[in-house]
């Protein structure tokens, strides 16, 4: 199995390119179940997340594969799907197979995809989404481990999800993308309310109306669907946004080990929560179209913060601010209000000297001068950036086992590391 061989106490120097985002990636290659056409997808980061997804729409008869000519293109052939299963080999190790069921339920009537089960940071129910659905028609059972949905007759004897007004309990970031993929070939209106505003959300929306959706108000907390008889390939092939939370990672490991670094394909307009808390920190951090430089030197300031949906403090950037927070100078608070259980980096960055105390959703982070290398494990995707942030700033080798996680969701994580100066490399032992 893979790890990561770190040896700490470099500073990082020089520019990085940010990959497209894996949570518009995941959602929008789903998306392309929606369309009888061939198209292409733009800027699709190379992860393990992405390839499995790729896995799920071969499964059900698309060909979906890379381009020769430009790697970070993704070609699509949903024209020809003669399955509406998802099986369990394939979603257990991604939750997010979960989107394939709006858009298969949408176009074919029919889905059967295999329920996502909990993982390490939390229980993540999918209740909300099947309630959405079933306020569109849809007859739905849970049985043996898998969703069976069904979408209604019509009039004209096809079964066709009907526009609804659904408003789901808490705002869900995969749910709103489900329904909202979902809707765009109902018959009629749905209005989406308490819908997450996460820029992976409008990136979707945009591509769904490049496609002939009618789609309002994506980016608030309300969203218009007016659903339409069928889709078509984008005129102009969708290129994803950047990936926020990659970005975020690389600030995060400068505010850290200290440098000065900039990153190319990257928008700080989706990072405000965490630049905001970077300043606080004490690095310098600025930005232009399509590019954020940070600069950062001797030890950082604890900082205070507290995760929420977008545009507050993301979850997924909790893990690694804790990290910077382990070296600084002070102490910090963080609550993790999302998910019930994302302190699982916290055993592990203590093996590596941090004092932490946890308490429910609450951690207190005592920063110390220094940090010194040891074997740790990564427990999920995030809590495996936050080691190896740790691991650049720690003192001697650190040695990162289970980056499997890490593979899932960042696209040449170490080579991009190394570039700018970290003395880093994957191990087979
Ligand atoms: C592929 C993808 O985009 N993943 C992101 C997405 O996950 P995901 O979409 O799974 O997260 P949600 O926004 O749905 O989860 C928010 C909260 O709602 C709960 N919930 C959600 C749905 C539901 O049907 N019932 C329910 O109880 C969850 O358990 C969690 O406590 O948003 C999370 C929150 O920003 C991010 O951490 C993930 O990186
Ligand atoms: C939790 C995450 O992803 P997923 O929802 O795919 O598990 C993440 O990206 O940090």
């Amino acid at each position: 199995m893979d790890k990561l061989l770190i040896r700490g106490g470099r500073a990082l120097q020089g520019e990085v390119t940010i990959s497209g985002a894996k949570n518009a990636a995941l959602p929008e290659l789903c998306a392309a179940l929606l369309c009888p056409e061939p198209f292409t997808l733009r800027n699709v980061p190379r992860l393990q997340d992405v390839a499995t997804t790729l896995k799920v729409l071969r499964h059900m008869g698309a060909s979906a594969e890379r381009s020769p000519e430009r790697d970070s293109d993704v070609h699509i052939d949903a024209s020809r799907i003669n399955s509406t299963e998802a099986p369990y080999e394939l979603v257990k190790t991604m939750r997010a197979s979960i989107l394939v069921l709006g858009p298969l339920l949408a176009r074919f009537g029919t889905a059967r995809v295999s329920l996502p089960g909990g993982c390490a940071i939390g229980s993540r129910p999918v209740d909300q989404h099947i309630k959405g659905m079933q306020a569109m028609g849809a007859e739905i059972s849970v049985e043996h481990g898998f969703i069976n949905a069904l979408a209604p007759l019509n009039a004209a004897g096809q079964r066709r999800l009907r526009g609804a007004r659904i408003t789901t309990d808490m705002v869900t970031v995969t749910g709103t993308e489900n329904l909202m993929m979902a809707a765009a070939l109902a018959e009629g209106e749905t209005i989406l309310e308490n819908a997450a505003q996460e820029p992976e959300i409008p990136d979707l929306a945009e591509m769904l109306i490049g496609m002939g959706a009618k789609i309002e108000g994506h980016g608030t907390h309300r969203i218009r669907i007016q659903g339409v008889p069928a889709l078509h390939a984008p005129q102009v092939p969708h290129c994803i946004i950047p990936d926020r939370i990659e970005a975020g990672t690389f600030l995060c490991a400068v505010a850290a080990t200290g440098g000065d670094v900039v990153l190319q394909n990257a928008r700080a307009d989706h990072l405000d929560a965490v630049i905001d808390k970077l300043h606080e920190a004490g690095a310098t951090v600025t930005s232009g179209d399509g590019w954020i430089r940070v600069q950062a030197a001797g030890r950082p300031k604890a900082v205070s913060f507290r995760t929420s949906e977008y545009p507050a403090f993301p979850t997924d950037m909790q893990a690694q601010f804790m990290a910077v927070n382990c070296i600084a100078e002070g102490t910090a608070k963080i609550s993790e209000t999302i998910f019930e259980n994302r302190f699982m980096h916290v055993s592990e960055l203590m093996r590596l000297g941090a004092k932490i105390e946890t308490d429910g959703h609450m951690a207190v982070v005592q920063g110390v001068p220094r940090l010194s290398g040891a074997m740790v494990m990564a427990t999920d995707l995030r809590a495996s950036a936050s080691l190896v942030i740790a691991g650049l700033v720690a003192e001697g080798e650190t040695k990162v086992d289970r980056i499997y996680h890490l593979d899932r969701g960042y696209d040449r994580m170490e080579a991009k590391l190394r570039a700018i100066g970290a003395d880093i490399e994957r191990i087979s032992q």
